[in-house]
């Protein structure tokens, strides 16, 4: 017979949120592959759903279009953290989300209610179906996508921090241009009118400017063990 200590632990939902660069996929991708948990990048479904509207010549300022062609793409995220994959009907697009075109448009096309009821049913399901629990990382997972998550975190840190980190990722481009392109991402997906982004009033918030990655991930998997310990 299976006692409690021998017993696999409760499934345990983990909502990540906070704006560009403060480390919300490094970390969340570390602290699921330690705990043996799921991870999902929400981000990646925005950029996906993104990417395949400019491939499908849609006008990304016209909300209306955008809603039109909201059902259309089927968007498929594999959840291993260690090989996170995200599909767009059967086409491996995780280099294509990432280039600045897409970069720039995402905001506007996440912006619309259509867009964010079908993601945002997709993040549910997936979430429900992960056994042994799940990391999910955006901007409204602990406020609209996930608001029952056992725990919450909000990452935060300072624009210069922020923009010093994406400038290394993205070799030869000039701090003070990542930080603005970073200000107005930020200031876009925290201004739309649906499910900004925002911090739960439960979420913890941790400021990483002064902390590495390797602290970042270590305050987390506390967080997540005494939650466990709790359950
Ligand atoms: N605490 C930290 N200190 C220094 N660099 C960090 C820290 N957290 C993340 N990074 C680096 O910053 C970059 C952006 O991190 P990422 O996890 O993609 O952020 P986000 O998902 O919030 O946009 C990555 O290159 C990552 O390695
Ligand atoms: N839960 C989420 C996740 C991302 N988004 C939107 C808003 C973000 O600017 C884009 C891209 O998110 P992503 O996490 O890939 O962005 P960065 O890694 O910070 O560059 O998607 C969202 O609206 N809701």
């Amino acid at each position: 017979m299976e006692t409690a200590a021998n017993a696999a632990p409760a499934a345990v939902i983990v909502a990540i949120d906070g704006p560009s660069g403060t480390g919300k996929s490094s970390t969340s991708k570390s602290v699921a592959a330690q705990l043996g948990l799921s991870y999902l990048d929400t981000g990646a479904q925005y950029r996906a759903i993104t990417w395949w509207m400019v491939s499908n010549g849609i006008d990304v300022t016209d909300p209306s279009a955008i809603a039109a062609a909201a059902g259309k793409p089927e968007i498929v995220s594999g959840t291993d953290p260690s090989a996170p994959t995200i599909t767009v009907d059967g086409t491996d697009v995780a280099g294509p989300i990432r280039t600045q075109e897409v970069t720039s448009k995402v905001s506007a096309v996440s912006a619309v209610p259509e867009v964010r009821t079908r993601i945002t049913e997709l993040q549910r399901s997936i979430a429900k179906s992960a056994q042994r629990g799940i990391v999910v990382e955006g901007r409204d997972i602990g406020t609209t996508v996930l608001p029952d998550a056992d725990l919450k975190i909000f990452l935060t840190a300072s624009p210069e921090a922020r923009a010093a980190r994406r400038s290394g990722e993205l070799k030869g481009v000039d701090v003070a241009a990542t930080r603005e392109a970073l200000i107005k991402r930020d200031a876009a997906d925290s201004g739309r009118k649906t499910s900004p982004l925002a911090k739960a009033d439960d979420a913890v918030e941790v400021d990483t400017t002064e902390l590495t990655l390797k602290q970042v991930i270590e305050c987390v998997v506390t967080l997540i063990e005494e939650k466990r310990a709790a359950k």
